[in-house]
Formats: C-alpha cells, sequence, structure tokens
C-alpha cells in the first residue's frame, strides 16, 4: 500500500498493491491493521455505501455535523470520478480548502476524507460506481450539503460536463451561515 500527501494534511491518497496475471488482478480493497498504519488513524468504519451514477452527475457537497460526523474511505471500482474533499474545519489552518483527485477503477486509488470535511464528486464516465466505507452510520438530521459551485470554496471542477443534480444538491446553500465544524 503506498499513500500519498494532498495539500491538505489529513486527506490521503492510498494506492493498494495490486496483483496482476493472467487471470487478471488481486488486491486487498481494505485492511483495517494496514489503513491504520499507513494513516496514524486508529479508528473503525460501521457502514459501506455503494452508488452508481451517469456522466455529469455530480453528488455533493455533503458532511454530517457531530456528533455523527463520517470519514469517508472512497473509491471508484466502475469508470471514474473527480473526488472532492473540502476543509470544512473553521479552526484549520486550510479552512475552505478543497482537494480534488480522479479516481478510477483503472488506477484503483482511494481517498481518505477525515470527519470535519464535505464530500461530493463528478462522474467522469459513462457509469462510474462509487464504493465507500463511513465511520459513523448515516443520520439524515444532522446531514448538511454545501453548494457545489459555491463561489466562496471555488472547487475546481472539471470543464465541459453537463452536470445532473438531486433536487437536495440543487438548492443547497453556499458555505456562509452554514453549521460547519469548529
Ligand atoms: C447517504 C445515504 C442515503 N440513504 C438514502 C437516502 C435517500 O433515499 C437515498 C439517496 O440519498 P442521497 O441522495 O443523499 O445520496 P447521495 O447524493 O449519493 O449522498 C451521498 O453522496 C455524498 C457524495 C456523500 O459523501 C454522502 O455519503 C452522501 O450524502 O439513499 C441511505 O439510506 N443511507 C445513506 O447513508
Amino acid at each position: 500500500m503506498n499513500v500519498i500527501d494532498t495539500a491538505i494534511s489529513d486527506v490521503k491518497i492510498i494506492e493498494p498493491r495490486v496483483f496482476e496475471d493472467d487471470r487478471g488482478f488481486f488486491f486487498e480493497s481494505f485492511n483495517q491493521e494496514k489503513f491504520q498504519l499507513a494513516t496514524g488513524c486508529d479508528l473503525s468504519f460501521v457502514q459501506d455505501n455503494h452508488s452508481r451514477s451517469d456522466l455529469g452527475v455530480l453528488r455533493g457537497l455533503h458532511y454530517q455535523l457531530p456528533p455523527m460526523a463520517q470519514g469517508k474511505l472512497v473509491r471508484c471500482a466502475v469508470g471514474a470520478i473527480f473526488d472532492v474533499a473540502v476543509d470544512i474545519r473553521r479552526s484549520s489552518k486550510t479552512f475552505g480548502s478543497w482537494v480534488g483527485v480522479e479516481l478510477s477503477a483503472e488506477n484503483k486509488r482511494q481517498l481518505w476524507i477525515p470527519q470535519g470535511f464535505a464530500h461530493g464528486f463528478l462522474t467522469l464516465s459513462e457509469v462510474a460506481e462509487v464504493l465507500y466505507k463511513t465511520t459513523e452510520y448515516w443520520n439524515s438530521n444532522l446531514e448538511r450539503s454545501i453548494k457545489w459551485d459555491c463561489p466562496e470554496l471555488g472547487v475546481g471542477w472539471p470543464s465541459g460536463y453537463d452536470i445532473r443534480l438531486s433536487g437536495k444538491d440543487a438548492s443547497a446553500k453556499p458555505l456562509g451561515g452554514q453549521e460547519l465544524f469548529d
């Protein structure tokens, strides 16, 4: 497993060791001990999510407030996405900063997004299937959204896509005035 730092110190790119042979490939998509050693995070995951999106679908930017804030370990098993993590911890020196990484079935990269971040992704392929583990259960009462193209954040989403949003995401508000993290 290879861990790559990003512009935000707590957000990490993880590259699993892939074993290829004449049958295809094998890799450990998750190993608790290796994850903890690689990230220094002594935590466990309680939920696995799986979503399928068509080209141009953008899901996000979403987060859950404490006490149900979620850390997420994200990967793309079919197609490709541009995966984004936004630091919404007011006390962080990188508050308001974002990281964007292409995750794909091809590169098998994963993105570790700790609690205190908003998460979203843009679907870059005809179809993308995204699998991610969360450190807390879903709680709709504590779920919040930030507008995907919030001018205060200036996320550099790839251009040239016909963006498709859920009603919830289309009506999301910008960062200012939202309940965030201390
Ligand atoms: C998140 C979630 C949703 N649901 C139900 C609620 C809705 O009836 C349906 C679709 O939910 P939603 O439209 O919120 O799904 P996404 O837009 O993919 O939301 C997710 O997308 C971004 C990128 C995230 O990081 C979050 O995990 C999550 O907010 O699944 C559940 O039953 N359990 C869950 O954990």
